[in-house]
């Protein structure tokens, strides 16, 4: 049909100006004109100003969602972590050091001992490889001696000898810096069924790699080109507060090698954080640093002018934040993911959508609406590679999720800010709570990915920067869903169904 496109839906300026808070599930994109495949949708991204990343994905700074393991796989898939900031500033360090020497997607529960230990119990051994290091001083910082596998202790009679009576001495190991491919060919080659991997620089051990764990690694979708840092090794962040002595913890991240810093605030338009802002800038000009949280365009405005690389935008959205119900402050996430972004885009100032999202629609429609990134805490707690072990709850296998305001949360770590001056009652903004195992991320993030491809897909958008102009010039409509609509939207009216996503 010829003529003046047909006026149907809203654009997205009228949507998001009529006095209400929208969240991902209030709103719906209509299609739009399909003339690319799937696979040629491109997600790559900035997550600020100078970082780029080849997928829109970023870890929660939360000590149960992101710490070395997280770290390294978020980077291994192309997109970034957040070391969290609840523990002391040379261990929030040395786990930024971890995550960069590993240069495969993996980190494993490596156990050590001295020569002169014992070993008392068949616990002690680590799940996977079955297998104890001996090092010099039994750490991780000293030469490898030898190695005991569980089975070589379970044939001992007596269990009180000394590890170096029986160890095998003088382990083979490959180097640290192996890719995937390496480490496979090196453990092919000299026929291991696990190999130790060693800095050749200091000599520390760095993990062990068993096969079984390259067969699983290799069994994983792919996804683009890994986050890599100008240091050549995995790109990490780390979040820091906007304390005086947070800038000392600033300088031992920075030495361990930390690529952006995040401030982490829930309401980050304020003095603290402005000068904060112009501190960083100021010592580390080559150090990105994201600002807020924030989700009003004058919050923005004012990080931005005190120099911000990106902006973190969600207050209250998060699965376990209160600080709605709390505080009464806060916004619909959609609208403030609009609105931000909207404003930031002028300055050129990547926006991380940052709490809410529980599906790959919400990933599509945060960037969709203007996002670069979006940052995921309970999305991607309860995988393999969150901190903490699984337990068992009402018969399902679940790792804990906790907010970063929760009480329990402040008494471990940010006490300074809630009693350490003026705060002399502490009130909590967030839980404690559990998420169902999601297995690895390595494995179900590349599955979202694909779903968020045919998203854009469906809108006609074949990259974030195609689908922010369709936005923008009011191609792109969409509408407000009925809670009908949204009930109709879900799956409905089956007496049971099972959900397998793929
Ligand atoms: N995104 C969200 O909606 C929310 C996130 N959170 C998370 O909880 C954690 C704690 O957040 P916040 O409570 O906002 O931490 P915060 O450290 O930014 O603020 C805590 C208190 O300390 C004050 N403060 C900060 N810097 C100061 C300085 N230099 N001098 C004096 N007072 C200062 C603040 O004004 C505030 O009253 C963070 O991990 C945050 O991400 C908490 C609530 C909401
Ligand atoms: O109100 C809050 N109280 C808390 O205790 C808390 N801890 C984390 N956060 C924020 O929630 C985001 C993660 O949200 P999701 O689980 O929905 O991904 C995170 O990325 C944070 O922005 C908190 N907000
Ligand atoms: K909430």
């Amino acid at each position: 049909m010829n003529g003046a496109p047909m006026d149907d839906g809203f654009p997205a300026e009228r949507l998001f100006n009529q006095g209400y808070s929208y969240t991902y599930n209030d709103v719906i994109f209509l299609p739009h004109y399909i003339d690319f495949p799937t696979d040629s949708v491109q997600l790559s991204t900035k997550l600020s100003r100078n970082l780029n990343l080849s997928i829109p994905c970023v870890s929660s700074p939360m000590d149960t969602v992101t710490e070395s393991s997280m770290a390294v796989a978020m980077a291994a898939l192309g997109g970034i972590g957040i070391i969290h900031s609840n523990n002391s500033p040379l261990d929030q360090a040395a786990i930024i050091r971890s995550a960069k020497s590993h240069r495969i997607p993996f980190v494993s529960d490596v156990i050590f001992k001295s020569p002169s230990d014992s070993i008392d119990s068949i616990g002690e051994f680590s799940s996977s490889p079955s297998c104890i290091l001996v090092t010099e001083s039994g750490n991780r910082k000293s030469k490898l001696l030898g190695v005991v596998t569980k089975s070589d202790w379970e044939a001992l009679n007596d269990k009180q000898a000394r590890v170096s009576d029986y160890m095998v001495k003088s382990p083979m190991s490959a180097p640290s810096d192996y890719d995937l491919e390496q480490v496979a060919a090196f453990l092919a080659a000299k026929n291991l069924e696990f190999v130790p991997l060693v800095n050749e620089k200091d000599g520390q051990v760095v993990d062990v790699v068993s096969a079984a764990d390259v067969d699983r690694i290799r069994g994983f979708p792919k996804l683009g080109m890994p986050s890599m840092g100008s240091d050549g090794k995995f790109m990490v962040g780390a979040a820091i507060g906007t304390r005086e002595s947070d800038k000392e913890r600033l300088e031992q991240l920075v030495k361990a090698g930390a690529n952006v810093v995040v401030l982490d605030s829930s309401q980050g338009n304020s003095s603290y954080q402005i000068d904060m802002i112009k501190y960083v800038k100021k010592t580390y000009p080559e150090l990105d640093v994201i600002g807020g949280n924030v989700v009003t365009m004058n919050q923005a405005c004012n990080l931005i002018q005190a120099g911000v690389d990106g902006l973190r935008v969600g207050m209250g959205s998060g699965s376990i934040c209160t600080t709605q119900e709390v505080c009464a402050v806060g916004r619909g996430q959609a609208t403030a993911v609009y609105k931000v972004s909207s404003i930031a885009e002028r300055s050129g100032v990547p926006v991380i959508a940052d709490g809410g999202i529980s599906n790959s629609g919400h990933i599509v429609k945060a960037l969709v609406l203007g996002a670069s990134t979006v940052m995921m805490g309970s999305f991607l707690a309860g995988s393999n590679e969150a901190p903490g072990a699984y337990e068992y709850q009402g018969g399902h296998r679940i790792k804990k999720y906790r907010g970063m305001g929760s009480l329990e949360a402040m008494m471990k770590g940010s006490d300074a800010r809630y009693l350490g001056d003026t705060a002399k009652l502490k009130i909590a903004q967030g839980v404690v709570g559990a998420v169902a195992d999601k297995g690895s991320v390595l494995k179900f993030l590349p599955y979202n990915m694909q779903a968020v491809k045919q998203g854009f897909q469906d809108l006609g958008a074949s990259s974030l920067q195609s689908a922010h102009e369709l936005l923008r010039s009011s191609v792109l409509r969409l509408e407000v869903r009925s809670g009908a609509a949204q009930v109709e939207g879900g799956v409905h009216g089956l007496v049971s169904y099972e959900k397998k996503s793929f």
